[in-house]
């Protein structure tokens, strides 16, 4: 809250009349709306610019010379779990590479944890340096077709709405329920109407696709390709570019970035884990990318930051202007966009500023609440008079999944992977401690000749799911993430070679993101000894049991045909 004495001094350093508490010195500030860089001064109070475009005085002057300044990166849609590690881990991962706000959607822990989890990244969200905004999970359980460990209904989000931290509804991804207007559904809807409702419409089109806009529906992060992106924007959705550590959606949506869109369209990232963060950066390797290949400059640094903004409602950010929120990225190169420096809500981002923070306690430290399995859990028996079983199409880059088929061979131990075909095993085993349920079925696509990787990240229900070329290994891993409360593991030859524990409700870990990334390197290389060709293999397992991903899923009620939006017959 802004005091009148603190206002006043806003006003009378922006004159220079008298010295601001921050002034970055002679910096190329890129103005997202003309593409113009002027080489300035910036005076900052408090949290906010108050003088660009003159020369001024402050307590503390940071050089900018040769370097340029951009609004602060927004990432428009993401879930924070999914980087592995504590929202106040993210914080000190992320906000370096320039990323000074992020709406999350917190249904990974909400779906383990139901309303504690929101609590727990609200009251988190109130201690991080980043400014983390929260999207209310409207789908939890994404659909009536999984065993989630929590149900939230309108009644359950209502007491948080009017959270500082709080922006909207998180993405409506039970799209079938919206166009079927399913009553909890559109409780959620009618509750948002003067309000912002995330969207998640994959492949949505034509009539459904103006039924679902038609309940209120504003974004996409769901598009993956320009086609399916100009739709969309043709029909008034603004179209969040996501290139997350599975879904990778720049290559294929960059052409629909230009003068005309980009106030229509923001970066996001979903799903992005620290080994990737580490390795490519964050939005900061979307912006590098897309200028490289030949997307406007000012319109992608314009879609990064301002036109984010304007589409999720922040009229406070977006802009290197006096009276705009204090959000710079400080770059030594504009077409590489390298980030050297940050300022979030005025403050010059340091390792130093971090270690002020209050820490959040941890929670949901008891939530694997699986028996341990022996192989047989894994027999997969055909169903009667069947020939060809469906199996789950993988694709690298991909959460889209493809019905394809195969012929197993059929013995006392049920229908057998096939591993010159690349079909293997893949099973879901409910882990809240409700039913017990297994799902059971095959994927193709991992490349797998050998062992088993098992994940109790299993979007967005975080049941355990486990893929295997043999019973005994997929046992092997799925016990071992049991033992460790939940995480990611690796079995070949009946023991475990690799493992990561994510505790805190089976999705995050208590260690840091450094720690998180080398041990993540590991895995990757443990998956790799399993011939294992996909990059990113552990959300990849992650994401088959989604039910709201085109085409084909595994729950732990079994195999969902998300087109027919059922299990398969
Ligand atoms: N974690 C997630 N939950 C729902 N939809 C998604 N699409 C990509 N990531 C997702
Ligand atoms: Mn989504």
């Amino acid at each position: 809250m802004t005091s009148p004495a603190l206002l006043t001094r806003m006003i009378m350093a922006g004159q220079g009349k008298e010295p601001a508490d921050i002034v970055i010195r002679n910096i190329g500030l890129l103005d997202v709306i003309t593409g113009a860089v002027t080489t300035t001064d910036i005076a900052i109070v408090a949290d906010r610019i108050v003088g660009t475009h003159a020369r001024y005085d402050g307590k503390q002057v940071i050089d900018g010379s040769g370097r340029f300044a951009v609004p602060g990166f927004i990432d428009t849609h993401l879930h924070i779990e999914s980087s592995l590690v504590t929202p106040l881990e993210f914080d000190r991962c992320v906000l370096p590479y320039g990323v000074t706000t992020a709406l999350c959607d917190p249904h990974e822990i909400a779906n383990v944890l139901g309303a504690e989890g929101i609590r727990y990244f609200l009251d988190s969200a109130e201690r991080t340096i980043m400014d983390v905004r929260v999207n209310l999970s409207s789908c939890v359980p994404a659909t009536p077709f999984e065993t989630a460990g929590a149900r939230l209904e309108i009644e359950d989000l209502l007491p948080f709405r009017n959270h500082p931290k709080v922006v909207g509804l998180a993405e409506m991804m039970n799209f079938p329920g919206v166009l079927n207007a399913d009553p909890g559904i559109l409780a959620k809807l009618l509750a948002f109407q003067d309000g912002h409702i995330d969207g998640h419409a994959p492949l949505l089109r034509g009539e459904a696709l103006n039924g679902y806009l038609a309940a209120g529906i504003r974004t996409d992060h769901e598009a993956t390709s320009a086609a399916e992106a100009r739709e969309k924007l043709a029909k008034g959705m603004a179209i969040l570019i996501r290139e997350g550590s599975v879904s990778k959606d720049l290559k294929a949506l960059a052409e629909i970035l230009d003068e005309n869109s980009s106030s229509f369209v923001a970066l996001c990232t979903d799903d992005r884990n620290p080994l990737d963060i580490a390795e490519e950066g964050h939005l900061d390797s979307s912006i590098r990318r897309l200028i490289a290949m030949g997307r406007p400059l000012h319109h992608v640094y314009r879609a990064a930051s301002h036109s984010a903004a304007r589409i999720f409602g922040l009229r406070d950010r977006g802009l290197l202007a006096p009276g705009w929120r204090a959000d710079i990225a400080i770059l030594d190169s504009l077409e590489d966009c390298r980030v050297s420096d940050v300022l979030a809500g005025g403050r010059l981002v340091t390792p130093e500023l971090f270690a002020t923070r209050e820490m959040v306690a941890p929670v949901g430290l008891q939530s694997m609440k699986a028996k341990p399995v022996t192989a047989e859990a894994f027999v997969t028996e055909p169903k009667p008079g069947q020939n060809r079983v469906p199996v789950i199409g993988v694709r690298p880059g991909l959460i889209l999944t493809f019905r394809e088929e195969a012929s197993l061979a059929h013995t006392e131990q049920g229908l057998q992977p096939d591993l010159d075909a690349d079909v293997i095993k893949v099973a879901v085993i409910e882990r809240h401690g409700k039913n017990g349920n297994i799902g059971r079925s095959f994927v193709t696509g991992f490349g797998l000749k050998r062992g088993a990787i098992a994940s109790s990240v299993g979007h967005d229900s975080h049941n355990i799911t486990v893929v295997g070329a043999n019973d005994a290994d997929m046992a092997a891993a799925v016990n071992r993430l049991i033992e460790l409360g939940g995480g990611f593991a690796v079995a070949d030859g009946g023991r475990v070679t690799a493992e990561l524990a994510l505790p805190i409700a089976g999705l995050m870990s208590l260690e840091s993101f450094e720690q998180v990334a080398h041990d993540l390197h590991h895995l990757r290389d443990a998956a790799r000894a399993l011939d294992c060709v996909l990059p990113e293999p552990f959300l990849q397992v992650a994401f088959l049991a989604l039910p709201v991903i085109p085409h084909l899923k595994m729950t732990d009620r079994g195999l969902f045909d998300v087109d027919a939006f059922d299990f398969v017959s």
